[in-house]
């Protein structure tokens, strides 16, 4: 009676559909192969935009997808809390950053919040340098080939990146067991996504029975594994040379390392929540990199008259050094940067997040009630016509200054936006809208950038890229993280100049 007082009565005034006991509005999953499932919750979308609900079991949902009602939501520094997805990831993930609410995520915020300053950031340039140059040299054996499938390399390539400028440690550490990683994070995100629209299995003991259960906890073994094995690694170097950092990181204070000085004192941090938070950074750092450069290789792939114009800029500032070395040259790459803007609004790689309610909201006239869990549309707001006309068009000029600066803040977010923003933006993000445009596009995402330039224009500086599929042939996959069906296929040929 409760239930029905407090969710269901308001809930059902907005339009959705049907509830049914048990599965809530989930039913409509139930036979949709794997491959549809991305394209079910766009048609439902299309059906109910810009404001619907949905019912994960009992659990209502808002689904939004207007930049003003994000703003509300996302502004708020109350509705912090992660919704029902996220406890698929629990047991993975545990009470690190990206899942944490109350004192325990603002404590971690704060402690790794120095880790992304810009300045720290500088003294990576040398890794992010080192392994697009190993990327750019494995990518020679496929030239003048046949398409294959470029994001295993570049996996390789970020978890590479995080581990040694996150976690402080040198490849030869990690890259026995890094593949075998790469896969149990796609197993792990799939599976979420698999648990999140089957709410009867949301009941630990049924689905641990269940195959897909089995196979999620010897996933769940492999990733805590490579985690464990990061954070021993590390403090045995460390240990080796003392409180000095080793030689190869004499200048870089890793976030790894920030958090090893606070682990000293046990009660500020346990070795769980320093594997959670090493696990999250894993995750968060390199599958998402990973998937954002990959996309601006497609789109570049699949537009050649872009690829040109992104090449002569790589061209002018780099004159004969075959890739990028300083910040200053990664500034000036300006084209670059509204291709990659332009890539993540096509392919958020999150296309989809979630808040639980801390409040009763108001939106469009309806009442929210207090614990609903908010489905925030990324990948839809991004798509909104009246914001981005033409929106399935791959169109970079659309993030030049003078294009952009009259566009709602909230209608372009694949970093999110607000306190709980992607780690490398600042709490004053919540000040203004204009002071969250600055924090956004100049400072926040830096690292994620960085990285990202440096691949794509030592890339591009050596080899033309043709994507095996157009824009619209794209298939793609929920799983967590917005995947493509079949990789990226891409062939390669070698620029002559
Ligand atoms: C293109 C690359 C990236 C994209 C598109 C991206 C996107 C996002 C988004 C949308 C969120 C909000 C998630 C939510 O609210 O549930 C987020 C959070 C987060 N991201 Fe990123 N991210 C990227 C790269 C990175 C990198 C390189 C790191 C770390 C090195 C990172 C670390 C985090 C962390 C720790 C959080 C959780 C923050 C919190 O809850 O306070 N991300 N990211």
């Amino acid at each position: 009676w409760k239930w029905k007082k407090n969710f269901f009565d308001p809930m059902e005034k907005i339009p959705g559909d049907r509830y049914y006991p048990i599965f809530g509005t989930t039913y409509g999953f139930i036979g949709v192969p794997r491959s549809e499932v991305f394209y079910k919750i766009v048609d439902t979308v299309s059906k109910y935009s810009p404001l619907f609900r949905t019912w994960n079991g009992r659990h209502p949902e808002i689904n939004i997808m207007k930049p003003e009602h994000l703003q509300v939501i996302l502004r708020s520094s109350v509705h912090l809390g992660k919704g029902i997805f996220y406890e698929n990831l629990f047991e993975w993930l545990g009470e690190g950053l990206l899942i944490s609410k109350g004192a325990k995520w603002f404590m971690q915020r704060k402690l790794v919040t120095p880790a992304f300053h810009f300045k720290i950031l500088e003294n990576f340039m040398e890794v992010f340098t080192e392994k697009a140059n190993s990327l750019v040299e494995d990518l020679s054996v496929k030239v003048d080939g046949n398409y294959f499938d470029v994001l295993p390399m570049v996996t390789n390539t970020t978890l590479e990146v995080i581990c040694e400028t996150a976690m402080g440690l040198p490849t030869s550490a990690i890259t026995k067991n890094s593949e075998a990683y790469a896969q149990a994070v796609r197993d792990m995100t799939e599976m979420a996504m698999w648990r999140s629209i089957r709410p009867h299995f949301r009941w630990h003991p049924m689905f641990y029975i269940h195959p897909q259960g089995r196979k999620f906890r010897k996933i769940l073994k492999e990733l805590h594994d490579f985690s464990s094995n990061v954070i021993a690694e590390r403090k045995k170097r460390k240990d080796a040379v003392g409180n000095q950092n080793p030689p190869e990181q004499k200048k870089r204070l890793s976030f790894l390392d920030l958090v090893l000085q606070t682990a000293e004192d046990p009660n500020l941090i346990s070795d769980k929540n320093l594997r959670d938070l090493v696990d999250t950074f894993l995750f968060a750092g390199f599958d998402t990199t990973t998937n954002s450069t990959c996309w601006s290789i497609f789109c570049m792939g699949s537009h050649p008259e872009v690829q040109e114009k992104v090449f002569e800029e790589v061209r002018s500032v780099l004159g004969d050094k075959p890739q990028p070395t300083t910040m200053e040259e990664l500034n000036q790459l300006k084209y670059m940067e509204c291709v990659i803007k332009e890539a993540l609004r096509l392919f958020p790689v999150l296309g989809v997040i979630t808040r639980v309610l801390d409040s009763d909201i108001e939106l469009d006239g309806h009442r929210i009630p207090r614990g609903t869990q908010a489905i925030l549309h990324i990948g839809m707001v991004h798509r909104d016509p009246e914001h981005f006309p033409e929106p399935n068009k791959f169109i970079p000029e659309r993030f030049l200054p003078e294009n952009s600066k009259t566009r709602h803040p909230f209608a372009y977010i694949p970093f999110s936006a607000g306190p709980r923003n992607c780690i490398g933006n600042s709490l004053r993000i919540i000040l203004s809208n204009i002071a969250l445009l600055y924090w956004q596009f100049v400072l926040g995402q830096r690292f994620a950038l960085t990285e990202e330039k440096t691949i794509l224009a030592s890339i591009i500086n050596k080899y033309r890229i043709t994507s095996m599929l157009k824009l619209d042939e794209m298939r793609l996959l929920p799983h967590t993280l917005i995947r493509p069906q079949d990789g990226i296929k891409i062939k390669i040929e070698r620029r002559e100049y």
